[in-house]
């Protein structure tokens, strides 16, 4: 369990800082987040007037709950619509409207390092990333995320009081990823997210570990589903095929957050697969130790739109 601490600054914006290194009290600080206090949930009131006091308090992450999200701007539907999947997208059964949608930093950034879980996104554009969740059907991230991340992968948007399901999909061919005590797990659980489906490749089960069967085996048991994709010689998935399987399972739109591979492949080989490129940019330099977004050749976006907020700017594009 990490240490928190929590502190206001003097224009009552909320900090959470995650102790570092978990030993010898708070030495170095990530900053995790920045809400503005009057967004934040009942559990927090006590914390909150700690820290309006300018005293700074320690709590374990199990009583972090997460803050509401902030009310959406008022541009942000005009300026995505041109960009989302429409009522008629993928009407034909191929594949689904894909959206590629990332926060990254200002070089290039998505992660402070590998297998770290890095906050880059205001609270604005993440209150419009889970905007665009309620736009999509599901959510796709590859095993290299999921593992890092253990991400919540809901919607948490709601519009006119409804709430939206958005289907968790995870491309892990080797199962390497335990749903059991997993943070969607959690939020299924609650009633707050749909159980995942993994997109495996198809080998027979002796050719599966003993614990992946274990894996398989509880998920399925949970709600959860696999999808069986045949690969390739090398043992990668096609991504046409991917898009195909999901196509045939109903959905009909996906948004492809990431990590790093699933990002640099798609940018570099796929642009007659990918309908919409969402890029959030947060002003920071994660650094050279970083996951960084570059392809393996050039690419251009086109149709280009900009919009900038508080403190990120979002572009959203086409790949030409
Ligand atoms: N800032 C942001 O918006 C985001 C940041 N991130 C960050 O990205 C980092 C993770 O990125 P990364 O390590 O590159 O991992 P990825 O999430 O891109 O997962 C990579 C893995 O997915 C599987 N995979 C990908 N493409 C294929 C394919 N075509 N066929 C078969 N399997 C495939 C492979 O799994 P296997 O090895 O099991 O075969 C591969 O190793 C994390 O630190 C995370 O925090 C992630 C998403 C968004
Ligand atoms: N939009 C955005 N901004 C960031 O700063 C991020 N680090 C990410 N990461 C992606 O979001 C997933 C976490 O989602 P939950 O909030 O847990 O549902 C993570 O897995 C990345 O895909 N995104």
């Amino acid at each position: 369990m990490d240490l928190w601490l929590v502190g206001t600054s003097s224009h009552g914006i909320l900090t959470i800082w995650r102790d570092f290194d978990s030993v010898g009290g708070f030495r170095e600080f990530e900053i995790l987040d920045q809400f503005n206090t009057v967004l934040l949930e009942e559990s927090f009131s006590i914390l909150y007037h700690t820290t309006k006091t300018q005293k700074t308090w320690g709590f374990r992450s199990d009583s972090l709950i997460m803050s509401k999200l902030m009310p959406l701007p008022e541009d942000i539907p005009f300026f995505l619509a041109p960009f989302l999947p429409t009522s008629s997208s993928s009407l034909t059964p191929k594949r689904p409207f894909t959206t590629l949608t990332y926060a990254q930093s200002l070089d290039s950034r998505i992660a402070a390092s590998p297998g770290q879980r890095t906050s880059i996104s205001h609270l604005e554009t993440k209150t419009m990333t889970h905007y665009l969740r309620s736009k999509h059907d599901g959510i796709l991230i590859g095993s290299g995320t999921v593992l890092a991340d253990d991400p919540g992968l809901n919607c948490r948007y709601t519009e006119n009081g409804e709430s939206h399901g958005i289907r968790p999909i995870i491309l892990d061919p080797s199962i390497k990823w335990d749903y059991k005590g997993s943070k969607l797990e959690q939020l299924v659980q609650k009633g707050e997210g749909l159980p995942p489906w993994i997109i495996t490749r198809e080998v027979g089960s002796d050719e599966l570990s003993e614990a992946a069967l274990e894996r398989q085996e509880y998920l399925k048991k949970h709600g959860g589903k696999f999808l069986h994709v045949i690969s390739q010689k090398d043992g990668t998935l096609k991504w046409s095929d991917v898009l195909n399987k999901l196509s045939e399972e109903g959905i009909r739109s996906v948004m492809i957050e990431g990590g790093a591979k699933i990002i640099n492949d798609l940018l570099a080989n796929s642009e007659e697969l990918v309908d919409s490129v969402i890029i959030t940019i947060g002003p920071v330099f994660l650094g050279s130790q970083g996951v960084q977004v570059s392809p393996s050749s050039e690419v251009r976006m086109k149709d280009v739109a900009w919009w900038s907020g508080i403190q990120d700017s979002v572009v959203c594009g086409r790949l030409s």
